[in-house]
């Protein structure tokens, strides 16, 4: 039996489409277009990338995007006066820190100076709070796009044994709770979990964001599980001199047990920036009183 393969971006192309057919509405109603700010630190190449398909996605949906380079010795007192800045910005309906942030500044003290209802990364404690107690806000954009694909290839998620591996609080624990939401039954496996293969095993849904490449093997799955990968690992160069990406399940092995797979790349990753300028959009209607589809 082989698994289908959950295609993350067509899923985020269709998305980024209706998000830009409504940015159309929002712009004839209020004369300007949603704005997402977009801030990296440093150099770090994976980083520069990243930020680059974020600006691109953003201005592709319609949407005014506003990126602010920094260099790597930028203090943490000038870091935190620009984001004073665009929390004071009507253009800049959200904003983006760039993790990993340099050594030297706190990462959750710049986190937290971001207004509340311009985090569209979600991830403030005040919105970490709102998706644990069930009001609305934002939630962070890779576990939101893992949501949306699961729904799509399964519907109705109650019921159904989940189990998350990874803790963090940008993938893992905003995953389980949005997993726990859905009425599914939800384990958080970890780094001091015991007999990992076997809690795996119990799972109708798997979603994997540990970090570790291919480390989730086919022989761990129940048979027709639904498999989605989050991870993002360069591995080196291999003889053709090529570095490649791969997740952290064992593609090969997990496409002949499971019912259905995402892919890396072409899974998680292209549904993360389709939520991106979708919490963006979101951002702006809310700000305004727009009225946007249930479902977008
Ligand atoms: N596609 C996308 O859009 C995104 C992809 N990613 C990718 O997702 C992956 C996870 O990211 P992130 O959550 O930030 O990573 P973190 O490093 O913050 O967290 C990794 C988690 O995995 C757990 N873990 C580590 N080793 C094992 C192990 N051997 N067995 C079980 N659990 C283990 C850790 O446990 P413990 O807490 O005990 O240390 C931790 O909770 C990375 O590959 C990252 O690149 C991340 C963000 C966005
Ligand atoms: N404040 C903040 N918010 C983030 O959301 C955030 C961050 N910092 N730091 C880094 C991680 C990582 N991340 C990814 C986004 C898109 C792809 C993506 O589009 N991946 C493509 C492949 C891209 C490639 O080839 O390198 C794919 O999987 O198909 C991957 C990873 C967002 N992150």
């Amino acid at each position: 039996m082989t698994a289908r393969v959950i295609d993350g971006k067509a899923t985020a192309a269709a998305l980024r489409e209706r998000i830009a057919g409504e940015v159309v509405r929002f712009r004839d109603a209020h004369g300007r277009a949603p704005g997402l700010a977009v801030v990296l630190v440093g150099d770090d190449p994976a980083s520069t990338v990243y930020v680059r398909s974020k600006g691109k996605a953003t201005l592709e949906a319609g949407m005014e995007s506003f990126e602010h380079k920094l260099p790597a010795d930028t203090g943490e007192k000038e870091l935190l006066e620009l984001v004073d800045r665009l929390n004071d910005d009507p253009a800049v309906d959200g904003i983006l820190i760039q993790l990993p942030l340099p050594r030297h500044i706190d990462a959750d003290k710049v986190l937290t100076r971001i207004d509340p209802d311009k985090d569209v990364d979600g991830f403030h404690p005040l919105n970490a709070g709102r998706l644990a107690v069930g009001l609305d806000g934002f939630v962070a954009c890779t576990p939101l796009g893992c949501l949306k694909l699961l729904r799509a290839e399964r519907g109705d998620l109650s019921g159904l044994n989940a189990v998350v591996i990874g803790r963090s609080n940008i993938v893992g624990k905003p995953m389980a709770q949005l997993l726990l939401a859905e009425s599914c039954t939800v384990t958080i496996a970890h780094s001091r979990t015991h007999d990992l293969p076997a809690v795996v095993r119990g799972a109708d849904i798997v979603v994997a964001a540990v970090g570790r490449p291919e480390m989730v093997k086919g022989d761990w799955l129940k048979p027709d599980a639904t498999v989605i990968d989050v991870g993002i690992n360069r591995i080196e160069a291999e003889e053709d001199g090529k570095g490649r990406l791969v997740g952290d399940v064992d593609f090969a092995s997990a496409s002949v047990v499971a019912g259905a797979i995402s892919p890396v790349p072409g899974g998680v990753g292209p549904m993360t920036i389709a939520c991106l300028i979708r919490n963006t959009l979101v951002s702006a209607a809310r700000r305004h009183g727009f009225s946007l589809p249930e479902d977008l």
